[in-house]
């Protein structure tokens, strides 16, 4: 209960703006709850005037009551339970903004621990298990405790003495349900997360459906989702089975009290104190009494599931945004382009080393910087640096000198433009896509772009040239033409920083060596940090960082490198050329 409590107390704050129609809502579900335990009393009534006494007369100004109260009820019991539903809705719409807004500030390690399936899964489902804790739940625990105590009040004013013998029996619900609670919770917690793993495997599965196919693993990739839809089977049945016996212990504790008052009842009737009519609206009674109780204990067993979703939602808004806004940010200016690093070291969170050691180079407006290294030594995490996905554990970053922890973050992306890896699609047309660098550009500046990134003759090759729609996973465009795609995004943004990290790669040597010339065209003018382990770029750089281990190891251009003959030289020592490559060709 501590923790349905805590879940409350947690997510209680966001049915703010709704409070006023949970007002009415519960004065609502009151209002429902009096019309009913009135018709109980028209029932008594009627069954000791009108057919005790056999007296039709008796028998229309109750049944008319009973009628306008039934229909009064009806129409209240509409109203709050549209609104129930409307404030529930827009309560899950609520919370899954507010989780989906946090998630999409959250560092890239985070989304390296959570697999991405358990992450639908938590803003779907557990956001609506969360939703039945604090809008449904609180409007059901409110509706029975009104229904049960207005029947209560009810039966102590038909006949007192049954009344209580029944009260004394009612306990037992709310017993079983607290010890049922526990195989509930857990059930429902297993279930969760099996439910995510569902959603997990399928999704990767799906994602990775050349490698399924080209490597035969369609028996593989079956078992794994048989062994994560078996733990879903057990903890379902798991659960199913304890709220199933609930309700089967509650059905025999309730033909228990039923007969305790038949019992009771026919003994008082042999003694000449009670009629067959008031009997039998007692035990009409009783058929109204104890739903609500029983509706309780099944809401104590709702709730307990609940939380499990909401420990769920929890785990995820606990977990900071690795880099914040300054609360007092620097004034926005019009940026050159300088970017400084001064003795900048960084371990990732949770590492047991640091990947970046003491790294210190500035590069100047305009100035063309590849960085170059092996797998590993930490060229990636420069990158993750200079576009603040992360602040480093020392040191300093600069954009013109000032710190970038001391600028928004909106501002700093804007002027700092980063072509990632890994070609990034938005589900929406190549015009879409392309936009999407600088929000409201015109059609013309679109075009432009796409000519300066040699991407313009493909686009009108296609059917519906811009309007072409394109998917994540698109099959539409090849892997250079996408690259492309994103060379003109990064073009349209005329950012004075551009941050590329291995634009070339996954690009076979043909479609690499045409994303050249667009790549040339793109840095020129801008201060431009080059990631890469291609090493075509290099003799067009202005400037060489060599990175080892975390550290910076050699700077230069390409030709003083090559002639240091250290660690850039190892890296850009060619291929087999033409005198070496006899020895590889088999004998005639
Ligand atoms: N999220 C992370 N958590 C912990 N360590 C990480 C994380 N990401 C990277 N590292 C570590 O930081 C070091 C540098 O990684 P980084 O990705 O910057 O290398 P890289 O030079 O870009 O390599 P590659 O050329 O293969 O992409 C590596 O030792 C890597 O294992």
């Amino acid at each position: 209960m501590r923790e349905v409590r805590e879940a409350f107390a947690r997510f209680w704050p966001l049915t703010r703006g709704d409070r006023g129609r949970l007002v009415l809502i519960i004065g609502s579900v009151i209002g429902a709850a009096l019309a009913e335990t009135a018709s109980i009393l028209f029932f008594a009534e009627l069954t000791d005037h009108a057919l005790t006494a056999g007296s039709l007369s008796a028998f229309w100004t109750p049944a008319g009551a009973w009628l306008a109260v039934a229909v009064l009820g009806a129409a209240v019991g509409y109203l709050g339970n549209s609104l129930a539903i409307r404030t529930a809705e827009r309560f899950v719409l609520r919370l899954r903004a507010g989780v989906f807004r946090h998630v999409q500030d959250l560092p890239p390690h985070f989304f390296q621990r959570y697999r991405r399936g358990d992450l639908v899964e938590r803003l779907t489902g557990d956001v609506e298990a969360i939703e039945q804790l604090v809008v449904s739940g609180a409007v059901g625990a409110v509706s029975a405790a009104f229904s049960a105590l207005f029947y209560s009040a009810a039966a102590l004013w038909l006949r007192w003495d049954l009344a209580l013998v029944t009260f004394l029996l009612a306990p037992l619900f709310l017993v079983a349900a607290r010890r049922f609670a526990g195989r509930v919770q857990k059930a429902a917690r297993d279930e969760r997360t099996a439910d995510g793993a569902i959603t997990s495997v399928v999704e990767e599965s799906l994602g990775n459906i050349v490698l399924t196919q080209a490597y035969n693993r369609r028996g593989a990739e079956e078992k794994r989702l048989d062994r994560e839809a078996r733990a879903w089977l057990r903890a379902s049945v798991r659960g199913a089975r304890a709220s199933e016996l609930y309700e089967q212990f509650v059905e025999v504790v309730e033909t228990l009290c039923v007969l305790t008052v038949i019992g009771l009842g026919a003994w008082e009737i042999a003694q000449g104190r009670m009629s067959l009519g008031q009997l039998l609206a007692f035990a009409a009674f009783l058929g109204y009494l104890y739903p609500p109780i029983r509706d309780l204990g099944q809401l104590g067993l709702t709730l307990t599931a609940a939380t499990a979703g909401a420990r769920r939602l929890q785990e995820i808004l606990d977990t900071e945004p690795a880099v914040i806004d300054p609360a007092t940010p620097a004034d926005e200016w019009p940026v050159q382009g300088r970017i400084s690093f001064h003795h900048t070291s960084f371990r990732y969170p949770g590492a047991a080393h640091d990947s970046l050691h003491d790294v210190t180079f500035t590069a100047r407006p305009g100035e063309f910087v590849l960085i170059a290294g092996a797998s590993g030594a930490g060229k990636s995490t420069l990158t993750k640096l200079l576009t603040r996905f992360y602040d480093p554990s020392a040191g300093a970053i600069r954009l013109d000198g000032v710190p970038l922890t001391d600028v928004t973050l909106a501002f700093l992306r804007e002027n700092v433009a980063l072509l990632p890896q890994e070609t990034l699609v938005l589900h929406g047309t190549i015009r879409e896509n392309i936009a999407c660098g600088r929000p409201g550009a015109t059609h013309e500046e679109i075009e432009r772009a796409a000519r300066d990134a040699d991407a313009h003759a493909f686009i009108r090759r296609l059917p519906d040239g811009y309007e072409t729609p394109i998917t994540p996973g698109t099959a539409v465009l090849s892997g250079g033409q996408l690259q492309r795609v994103a060379i003109a995004r990064a073009m349209l943004r005329a950012a004075p920083v551009l941050v590329l990290d291995e634009p070339t790669a996954g690009l076979d040597a043909l479609a690499a060596r045409r994303v050249v010339q667009p790549l040339r065209r793109l840095v020129s003018g801008r201060t431009t940090v080059l990631i890469t382990h291609d090493l075509t770029l290099a003799p067009d750089a202005d400037r060489i960082l060599v990175v080892d281990g975390g550290r910076l190891v050699e700077q230069g251009t390409h030709e003083e490198l090559l002639a240091r003959g250290g660690t850039y030289a190892a890296l850009a020592r060619p291929l087999p050329t033409e005198t070496t490559l006899p020895l590889l060709r088999s004998s005639p």
